[in-house]
């Protein structure tokens, strides 16, 4: 089974608007909702590349009862702990000549409802993947994730951690299978601006020898690179098509890799895992949600990755 922990899922309230001007009175031509998270995307997209998931997490208030009733509609199941306290965030996508995001905060979680979440990790066990993907309330230290890890460590778990800053680096220890930082958070996890692929692969390998088995660095309309847990690197272009909204560009990616590895696995042939097509799979899923204004749509996923 695969899990996904969402601990800051989001309704994303995207806002079209040809141009933002600041200090002034705008006024949107069109709006759209969707009902997301890092994890909860994740788990929409693996749902229409076939692979069943429960989402877990935490939700809160008037916007946590939509963001369930939402998930649940996209046919992904659920067990999302419920907090007592505060209401899920709204994060605001700006989508004008530039896409801009303000993600917000999010509900503080007090220690009974992460006790009840590690409850529900308890049951994950051999074979399963675990995806912990997204920011954490300010409430919660920068160590969760790892502790998460160290918890389910030893419990035959692969791991995916889409996260950044310590939350990421403090997970490497851990082995995670995957990490998929983009290229700017992978120069803010090392103080560095990153301006060439040489610098990309070198800072990719970096988070490999701390422990990462595969690196996947997303750059947005420039594509992907990996390096493999065999230490190859590959790199892909991007699928060509007219951006509509890419907010979860970055997690369908997560999901398409994903897909990739365990169709590969479940497979009746023993070849050795063959990563650039778990790439190009988690490409295609990428380019298909940027080109979508929600989440990547099964059709268009099969019809991308043909052109890669
Ligand atoms: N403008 C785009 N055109 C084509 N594909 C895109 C575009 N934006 C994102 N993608 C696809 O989605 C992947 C992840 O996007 P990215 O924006 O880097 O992720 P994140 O949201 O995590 O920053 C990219 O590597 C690419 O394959
Ligand atoms: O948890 P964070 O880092 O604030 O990100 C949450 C936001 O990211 C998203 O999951 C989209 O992420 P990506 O565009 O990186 O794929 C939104 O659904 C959500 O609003």
């Amino acid at each position: 089974m695969i899990y996904t922990v969402t601990f800051n899922p989001a309704i994303d309230y995207v806002v079209h608007h040809a141009q933002v001007v600041l200090g002034e009175v705008n006024r949107s031509s069109a709006e759209e909702i969707y009902f997301g998270g890092k994890g909860i995307n994740v788990s929409a997209v693996l749902k229409e590349l076939g692979f069943r998931s429960k989402a877990l997490g935490f939700t809160a208030g008037f916007t946590g009862e939509a963001i369930e009733k939402g998930v649940a509609a996209m046919g992904v199941d659920a067990d999302f702990v419920r907090l007592k306290n505060g209401s899920s965030r709204i994060n605001v996508k700006i989508n004008s000549a530039e896409e801009t995001e303000i993600n917000c905060q999010g509900p503080d979680i007090d220690s009974d409802a992460l006790d009840e979440l590690f409850d529900k990790l308890d049951k994950v066990g051999e074979g399963d993947l675990l995806v912990l993907a997204g920011s954490i309330p300010k409430s919660l230290p920068a160590d969760i994730y790892e502790r998460i890890l160290a918890r389910i460590s030893g419990r035959g778990v692969k791991s995916a951690v889409d996260a950044t800053g310590a939350l990421l680096m403090n997970v490497l220890k851990y082995q995670p299978f995957l990490v998929k930082p983009n290229n700017f958070e992978l120069g803010e996890l090392f103080g560095v601006k990153l301006n060439s692929l040489t610098d990309i692969e070198k800072y990719a390998r970096k988070l490999r020898e701390m422990g990462a088995r595969n690196v996947l660095v997303s750059m947005a309309g420039d594509g992907a690179l990996l390096v493999d847990e065999f230490d190859q690197v590959h790199s892909c272009g991007v699928c060509k098509g007219k951006v509509v909204n890419s907010v979860g560009a970055g997690d369908s990616m997560v999901a398409g890799f994903i897909a990739g590895v365990l169709s590969q696995e479940n497979s009746a042939d023993s070849q050795p895992l063959d990563y650039s097509f778990a790439l190009k799979l988690g490409t295609a899923a990428g380019g298909a949600t940027a080109f979508s204004s929600g989440l990547a749509k099964k059709d268009l996923i099969d019809t991308l990755i043909k052109t890669l």
